[in-house]
C-alpha cells in the first residue's frame, strides 16, 4: 500500500472534477481508483480519464493509502461502515469532501483512531482553477497534511482553516459558489436577450465578461470595489445598473443566500 495510490469513494460530479483536474495536471491515471455504483458513470470515468474503476468501495480502497470520500453526506455513514474493517487494518489518510459531515463523525463511523482531513473543494478544480478549504483532525501527521494539501493544491487554491466550524462558511462561499456565478450568468444571458440580443451573442458576451472580470479580480491585485468603480462612470450606464442592484437589495440577497447555505451545512452536521 502506498499513499501515492488514491481511492475515490463515489464517482459523481465533484469526484469527476477532481479526477479530471488531477489527471490533466500529470497525476498517473493508473494511481487513481474509483468506486462508483453506477455502471455508466464508471465507464465514463474510465473512458475519459483512464482511471481504474470498481463497483464497490472496498475494492477501490484496498490498495490505496489515501481515500477520498466523495459520496453524498446522507450515505457517508453506510459507506464508512463498509470500509471500517479495512480502515482499522490499513490506517489510510482519509480525505472527505462531503458538506456538513464532521471529522469526528467520519472517525467514529470508521471505527475510531483515523487520520481525517475534511475538505470543501469546488467544481472549477476540473480546470485547475478550484478553491478548497481544508481542516485536519489531530490524528493527521505533518506528512498527512502535506499529502492532502498537495492533492488539493494540484487543482485548486488550498486554504487551511484552524476551526472546523468554519467549514460551513467555506462551503457556503466557495463550495456552492460556482452555482451562484452560473445563476448570474443565466440571468445576464436572459437579460441580454430581453434587451434584443440573440441568445448566442448574449451568452458569449456574458460568459466572456464573467471570465474577464474574474481574471481581473485574481490577477490585478486590486480589490473588487476598486475594480467596480473603474467601470462605473459618474452618471453613466453602469451607475444606473449598480443603483438598481443596490435599491433591490443585492447585498442582502447574497448575504441571506450564503447564510442559508451555511445553515444547511450545520443541519447536515447535526443530522449525521
Ligand atoms: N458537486 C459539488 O460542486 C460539490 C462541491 C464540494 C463538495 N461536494 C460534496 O461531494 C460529495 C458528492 O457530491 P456530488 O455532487 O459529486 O454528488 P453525486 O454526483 O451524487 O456523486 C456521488 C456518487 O457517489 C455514488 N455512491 C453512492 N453510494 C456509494 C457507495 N457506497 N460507494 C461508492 N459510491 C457511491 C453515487 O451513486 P448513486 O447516485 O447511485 O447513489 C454518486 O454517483 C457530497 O458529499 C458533496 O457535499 C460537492
Ligand atoms: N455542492 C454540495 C451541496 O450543494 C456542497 C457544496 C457544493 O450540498
Amino acid at each position: 500500500m502506498t499513499h501515492d495510490t488514491l481511492a475515490f469513494i463515489g464517482g459523481g460530479n465533484m469526484a469527476r472534477s477532481l479526477i479530471g483536474g488531477l489527471v490533466a495536471r500529470g497525476r498517473p491515471a493508473a494511481s487513481i481508483h474509483v468506486a462508483e455504483p453506477q455502471e455508466a458513470l464508471r465507464q465514463a470515468l474510465a473512458g475519459d480519464f483512464g482511471v481504474q474503476v470498481h463497483a464497490t468501495a472496498s475494492d477501490a480502497a484496498r490498495d490505496a493509502g489515501t481515500w477520498v470520500l466523495s459520496v453524498k453526506p446522507q450515505v457517508m455513514r453506510s459507506v464508512c461502515a463498509e470500509l471500517a474493517a479495512l480502515a482499522a487494518r490499513s490506517k489510510p489518510l482519509v480525505v472527505s469532501i462531503a458538506a456538513g459531515v464532521t471529522t469526528a463523525r467520519i472517525d467514529q463511523w470508521l471505527g475510531g483512531g483515523q487520520a481525517v482531513v475534511r475538505t470543501m473543494p469546488n467544481t472549477p478544480s476540473l480546470l485547475g482553477a478550484g478553491a478548497t478549504g481544508l481542516y485536519a483532525n489531530p490524528r493527521v501527521t505533518a506528512a498527512g497534511r502535506e499529502l492532502a494539501g498537495s492533492l488539493m493544491s494540484a487543482v485548486s487554491l488550498a486554504a487551511w482553516i484552524p476551526d472546523e466550524a468554519q467549514m460551513d462558511a467555506v462551503t457556503a462561499v466557495s463550495g456552492s459558489g460556482p452555482a451562484y456565478v452560473f445563476l448570474l450568468a443565466e440571468a445576464m444571458q436572459a437579460a441580454g436577450v430581453a434587451q434584443g440580443l440573440d441568445a448566442d451573442t448574449a451568452r458569449d458576451l456574458a460568459n466572456q465578461t464573467l471570465l474577464g472580470a474574474a481574471r481581473m479580480l485574481v490577477e490585478t491585485g486590486e480589490d473588487a470595489a476598486t475594480l467596480r468603480k473603474r467601470v462605473t462612470s459618474p452618471g453613466g450606464t453602469t451607475q444606473a445598473a449598480i443603483e438598481s442592484f443596490e435599491a433591490n437589495g443585492l447585498r442582502r440577497l447574497v448575504h441571506d443566500a450564503v447564510a442559508a447555505a451555511a445553515r444547511r451545512g450545520r443541519e447536515l452536521s447535526e443530522g449525521s
